[in-house]
């Protein structure tokens, strides 16, 4: 009846508008993905096209803009058979239905870029001034501005609209990234880019504006978590650049809402170790029961793999993505068994139980700064005393999780009610955030110099940089990756304590890593610095380095090294400027650079890259005790110390 009627095509757009209807009803009453969106953030498209792996990264599918409005999309795929559809139909269904990743983003001129910076001035070394002066001008690679109108009528796209231009990592990494861009305009302020850093710091604002918070990154998909909360800390750094106090006033009332955003959404008590009653402290934590779109594929798999029980694979998902709201995306520090066999270390994850020192020594900068602001801005209306949190939060940390015969703070464990007893930067950013404590000036300093002793001594191991951890698991964020906001913690702690030798030997190591890193990948200065033979790239500027040998990029995780690189431009030239008189040009092992040949036009056609010596032995994550008081690692790792026993 309905078909004489209506026809066939009829009944299947009805059809389709029902497979719709239910999709999103389904998704929305059933699932707590990052979004409401059937295509890009959770429902059967979303698994569909993701298991049959059309492509070699899950992000490249999350990050195609739609070629026909959603309703079309959701629709075509029912007709293909929808969680049926072939991988043949999926293909020709992605091809018609989805366009080319990027395709909203415009690369931007950009006018304010000084390309003899000040702080080219602060550096002795004629090739790291010039290479500095090449870093500089990547900047022009790096950022971006929307432009929506390639779209069609009614299509979308999963990035979070953006009104200014802002910086990209690069790489896979096409939208702004919330921790990243601190470190980046540590570089950017540098570069004279003060008033595009003045629109990035608006966007993350705006972001705060409407959805309450900043997102891990600018994409739907990223909505249900956050990082590590750093946007205080830009408005900070832009006022010391700039003395725009009508700029604080402008950030303040959105400042607050995120640090109320953190304070409602990622507190946590927990009773001190002495049981003299409880502390609040924060911790990562995402609620959600997917897979994390842009990675699909590892999260199902990791759950399925895992377990079979629906509340664990949950669980599983939680804490994945609460792993990614922290930044370090993955780590032995959010596992229960650091030394478990490394293809199964995921399984026991379990981010939510920890509560890590980091987020509270940037919370306390956070309120430190807030309360500078306060000043800053006359605001005679304020009623939080911000100064007065940062007090607590700093007396809540070292209850839980100082050491005192160490001088590290350690992870709080709260399932276990104790201490990690894993090393990490971490454990030394409150060296940053306190600065010249008092607490830790009335021993004289001989605490912090504990505390920095054993970087000292892992540093003297690692010619690439200051690993993640000293757990070599498979993972990026442990053992060999040097990641640059961690070396830039760790300079600045080392400064904040008076350990200035070791904090220019960080410099020099990682200044070596980038330069060498670059050189090796085909860099070259015009006149100064020869391209190697037979490289045929340009030079890359890697995310990550690898601890056990100069100029190798890092590796492990979930996605291949990216270069580009934002924050690795930024710490750089933070520490061009900061350290800039005391370092010289590295020796890149197996290269002319360092012998003298490089400089000049007399590198031989002969010269290749390939003879780097062998890397320092790897330790092996399972050789490495995690029994206090004290852990060392394999003979050829560097020894590490740990914390000396549960509070
Ligand atoms: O796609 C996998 C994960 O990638 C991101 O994490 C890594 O890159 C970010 C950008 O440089 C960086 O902020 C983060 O610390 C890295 O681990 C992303 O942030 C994750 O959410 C994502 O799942």
């Amino acid at each position: 009846m309905f078909i004489e009627r209506y026809g066939v095509r009829s009944l299947v757009a009805v059809a389709t508008k029902l497979v719709t209807v239910a999709t999103v009803f389904s998704t929305l009453v059933l699932a707590k993905g990052p979004c409401d969106s059937p295509i890009y953030c959770q429902g059967d498209l979303l698994h569909t096209v993701q298991m049959a792996k059309l492509y070699s990264d899950d992000k490249t599918f999350v990050d195609k803009p739609t070629l026909k409005p959603p309703a079309q999309v959701l629709a075509n795929f029912a007709q293909i058979g929808g969680v049926n559809a072939s991988r043949d139909a999926l293909v020709k269904f992605v091809d018609e239905n989805f366009g080319q990743e990027g395709s909203e983003l415009k690369l931007v001129d950009l006018t304010e870029l000084d390309a003899n910076p000040p702080f080219l001035n602060n550096v002795t070394d004629p090739m790291l001034k010039a290479f500095g002066q090449t870093v500089n001008g990547y900047w022009s690679t790096l950022v971006r501005e929307q432009d929506f109108s390639p779209l069609c009528d009614g299509c979308i796209s999963s990035m979070l609209s953006l009104k200014y231009h802002f910086v990209i990592p690069g790489g896979r990494f096409r939208e702004i990234y919330y921790w990243d861009t601190y470190f980046t305009l540590e570089g950017m302020l540098r570069s004279g880019l003060k008033d595009l850093t003045r629109s990035i710091i608006r966007d993350l604002l705006a972001l705060v504006d409407f959805h309450g918070f900043v997102p891990n990154g600018a994409r739907v998909y990223y909505l249900n978590r956050s990082q590590p909360p750093m946007l205080a800390l830009m408005v900070k750094i832009y006022y010391e650049h700039t003395g725009d106090a009508a700029f604080v006033a402008e950030a303040l009332p959105l400042l607050e809402k995120e640090h109320a955003y953190w304070q409602a959404n990622h507190l946590v008590n927990v009773t001190k170790p002495d049981g003299s009653g409880t502390v609040q402290l924060n911790r990562y934590i995402v609620d959600t029961d997917q897979p994390r779109p842009e990675a699909y594929t590892k999260d199902y798999e990791l759950a399925h793999n895992a377990t079979t029980d629906p509340a664990v694979q949950a669980a599983i998902y939680a804490d994945m993505a609460t792993g990614a709201e922290s930044g370090w995306d993955y780590t032995t520090r959010w596992v229960k068994n650091p030394s478990a066999q490394v293809d199964r270390l995921l399984y026991g994850i379990r981010t939510r139980q920890v509560i890590p020192v980091e987020l509270n020594a940037i919370l306390y900068q956070v309120e430190q700064a807030l309360a500078n602001f306060v000043v800053i801005a006359n605001n005679s209306s304020q009623s939080t005393d911000y100064r007065e949190l940062a007090q607590t939060r700093r007396n809540a940390m070292y209850s839980m999780f100082y050491d005192q015969p160490s001088g590290l703070f350690y992870d709080y464990i709260l399932d276990e009610r104790q201490r990690s007893t894993i090393l990490s930067p971490a454990a030394l950013w409150p060296y940053w955030s306190f600065g010249a404590d008092e607490s830790s000036k009335s021993d004289g300093g001989a605490r912090a110099n504990a505390a920095f002793s054993p970087v000292s001594r892992i540093l003297g191991k690692s010619p690439g940089g200051f690993p993640a951890t000293l757990y070599n698991s498979g993972q990026q964020w442990d053992y060999p990756s040097v990641w640059p906001p961690l070396q830039y913690v760790l300079m600045q702690g080392a400064l904040n304590t008076g350990h200035i030798d070791l904090a220019t030997q960080l410099a020099q190591t990682f200044v070596n890593s980038v330069l060498c890193a670059w050189y090796n990948t085909g860099g070259s200065i015009l006149g100064i610095l020869e391209k190697l033979p037979n490289t045929t790239d340009s030079g890359h500027i890697f995310e990550k380095f690898d601890s056990t040998q100069i100029g190798k990029e890092g590796g492990g995780g979930e996605y291949n090294v990216q270069a580009g690189f934002g924050w690795t431009n930024g710490v750089f030239i933070w520490t061009l400027d900061t350290f800039g008189k005391s370092l010289v040009a590295p020796s890149c092992p197996g290269t002319p650079l360092g012998t003298g040949a490089a400089t000049s036009s007399a590198i031989t056609a002969s010269t290749t890259t390939s003879s780097t010596p062998a890397a320092s032995a790897t330790p092996d994550s399972n050789s490495i005790s995690s029994t206090p008081p004290s852990v060392s690692s394999s003979s050829s790792a560097p020894a590490m110390t740990t914390s000396s026993s549960a509070p």
